[in-house]
């Protein structure tokens, strides 16, 4: 069961390559290509090869990554941000430590590199008994050293390989010198899910380039794409302390460009060891490669931002406390697009109508088989809300649901609801991200491309597009009709859910329109402005059911 459960994990964000003519054996030592590399992964899962003990139902596997990289005796960068990202992120973190450093937060005093044969020694003892789902790099200091890992990582594959190419400490000393260059393109990162350089890594791993602007960003991820790594992160911390805190992904297809406010704080030493670990914990939870990027840039902000005035040292660059107001966030399911399948959206007035509470409408819908609930009550007291909120969560806790709360952040944060959804005019969802966190849930509409496009770039997990068709739930709302609906959702980069005036008789035609992104339907009439919200839930769930076989 346990091992089932990890496979699933595992397989979830990477494709094999169907057609890789490779065995097991001659053995591991001719692997030469990131696919044979994976199939062998993939293999090893399915024949049992990993020297984990048999399964035991009473043990519960937690997502685990192993850290390679140097120690900072001041605790800010390197293994030590590494541990505590893992932490904060509620995955287990092991480590093999290439170096030792002397480091504070005036800069770095000393560097004793550990020696070649121990730093194997230590891959070995962890990748042999207790193989992570994530391996990420940092300080390399020899090509030895980064030999050796590779080496390692073709006998014991793992699930994903995230490398930070550490070369230069932010107070300007050499954790890597150039002579690593050649070891990295050649070897480290064609094997790498994701490299994560920061500007000036990202000019040494092209020779020299100068790095300056957005679009300079953009050429160097897509000449570091061409190295080798199947993803690329140009982290944008050392852009000018004008400009937004922008970090420039590409997977080989596409850019994606991920804004934050810049915060004005001396605390950020240790900003890409943290960024680079967390996307590693995400991997390791099974996310996503661009939704573990998404919330890594997220979690270093909050943890910048509550860091900011923190006093560590007399230096010029202080530590992050990584940690600090975080620790509740840590059980959090991740947001799926899936859940946008069927979503309840409740309505004061209907409920009253029909003589129900808002808790018995939201048991029902979730026993029909919502998959999402939102509590849209308008007309209802902020504390009656409040405490409907808290008693619906308990529900939706138990059945594994997410609850989001319309337009109220302060009701979503006091019931720790899983998130929000949030109107044009209400709050902008950045501002609803700086107060929410990370980790919860942000859904905006959006009737238009532009809506979208803005929603992307504030940190929203989904948008709702819509009135679909004419409705009375919301008055003086523009209908934008289906073709307004496939508008958005080709422009969008976020997942969508179609709403207005949607029921029974038209769901159907909403989910033929088939385009990818389109993950169900919003509907409120159609579930509460009935009598029995539990049977008309389930008939709806069959009709979004029956139109995903017609789509196939
Ligand atoms: N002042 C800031 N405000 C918001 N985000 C920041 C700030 N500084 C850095 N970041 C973000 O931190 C992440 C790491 O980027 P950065 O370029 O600082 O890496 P780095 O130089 O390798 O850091 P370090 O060497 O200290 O570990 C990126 O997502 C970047 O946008
Ligand atoms: C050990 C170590 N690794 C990485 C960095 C980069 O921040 C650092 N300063 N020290
Ligand atoms: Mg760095």
């Amino acid at each position: 069961m346990a091992h089932l459960c990890f496979q699933v994990l595992s397989t979830s964000f990477f494709t094999p390559k169907p057609q890789i003519p490779v065995l097991l054996s001659p053995g591991a030592a001719c692997i030469k290509s990131i696919h044979q590399y994976r199939y062998l992964y993939l293999k090893a899962m399915q024949d049992d090869k990993f020297s984990t003990p048999p399964c035991d139902e009473s043990k519960v596997r937690v997502p685990h990554v192993l850290t390679v990289a140097g120690s900072d005796s001041g605790g800010g960068a390197g293994i030590q941000a590494d541990i505590k990202a893992c932490a904060a992120r509620g995955v287990y973190c092991s480590t093999v430590i290439t170096a030792v450093t002397a480091q504070n937060t005036v800069g770095v005093q000393g560097v004793n590199i550990v020696p070649e044969d121990f730093v194997a020694e230590q891959l070995r003892s962890v990748l042999s008994d207790m193989p992570p789902n994530v391996v990420k790099t940092g300080m390399l200091p020899s090509t030895g050293i980064v030999k050796t890992l590779c080496q390692s990582l073709k006998e014991f594959p793992v699930q994903a390989l995230v490398v930070d190419p550490v070369m230069v400490s932010t107070s300007g000393h050499t954790l890597a010198g150039p002579s690593i260059l050649d070891s990295f393109r050649e070897e480290l990162l064609p094997m790498a899910d994701i490299v994560t350089p920061n500007l000036k890594e990202a000019s040494a791993l092209l020779g020299g380039v100068p790095l300056e602007t957005i679009a300079d960003m953009r050429s160097a991820a897509k000449a570091i794409h061409d190295i080798g790594p199947r993803n690329v992160l140009v982290n944008g911390g050392d852009l000018p302390a004008s400009l937004d805190a922008v970090d420039v992904f590409y997977d080989g297809n596409d850019f994606y460009e991920f804004h934050s406010s810049r915060i004005m704080t001396p605390n950020t030493h240790g900003t890409g060891c943290t960024l680079a670990s967390t996307v590693a914990a995400e991997l390791a939870k099974g996310s996503q490669m661009l939704s573990a990027v998404k919330v890594a840039k997220r979690y270093v902000e909050a943890v910048l931002s509550y860091s900011k005035n923190i006093a560590i040292g007399g230096g010029c660059q202080g530590p992050m406390d990584h940690l600090l107001k975080l620790k509740s966030n840590v059980e959090r399911r991740p947001f799926d697009p899936c859940d946008l399948f069927l979503y309840a959206v409740t309505d004061s007035r209907m409920n009253k109508k029909w003589g129900r509470s808002i808790v018995d409408a939201v048991k029902a819908a979730i026993e029909g088989g919502a998959s999402i609930i939102q509590l849209r009550e308008k007309e209802v007291e902020t504390g009656d809300f409040l405490e409907a909120a808290k008693a619906c969560l308990k529900i939706c806790r138990v059945h594994g649901v997410p609850l989001l709360i319309n337009d109220r952040i302060d009701v979503a944060l006091a019931s720790d609801a899983d998130g929000v959804h949030i109107g044009q005019s209400d709050m902008p969802a950045h501002v609803a991200r700086a107060l929410l966190g990370p980790d919860k849930i942000i859904g905006v509409s959006c009737k238009t491309p532009e809506h979208a496009q803005q929603a992307w770039i504030d940190g929203a997990d989904y948008i709702g597009s819509g009135g679909v068709y004419p409705t009375n739930t919301k008055e003086n709302n523009k209908t934008i009709g289906l073709d307004g609906l496939k508008t958005v959702c080709v422009s969008s980069k976020l997942p969508v859910v179609a709403i207005g005036g949607i029921g029974m008789s038209n769901a159907q035609a909403v989910m033929r329109l088939g385009v990818p992104n389109l993950k169900g339907v919003a509907v409120v009439s159609a579930l509460f402005d009935r009598e029995c919200v539990m049977t008309e839930t389930r008939k709806l769930l069959e009709v979004l059911k029956e139109s995903t076989k017609i789509a196939k």
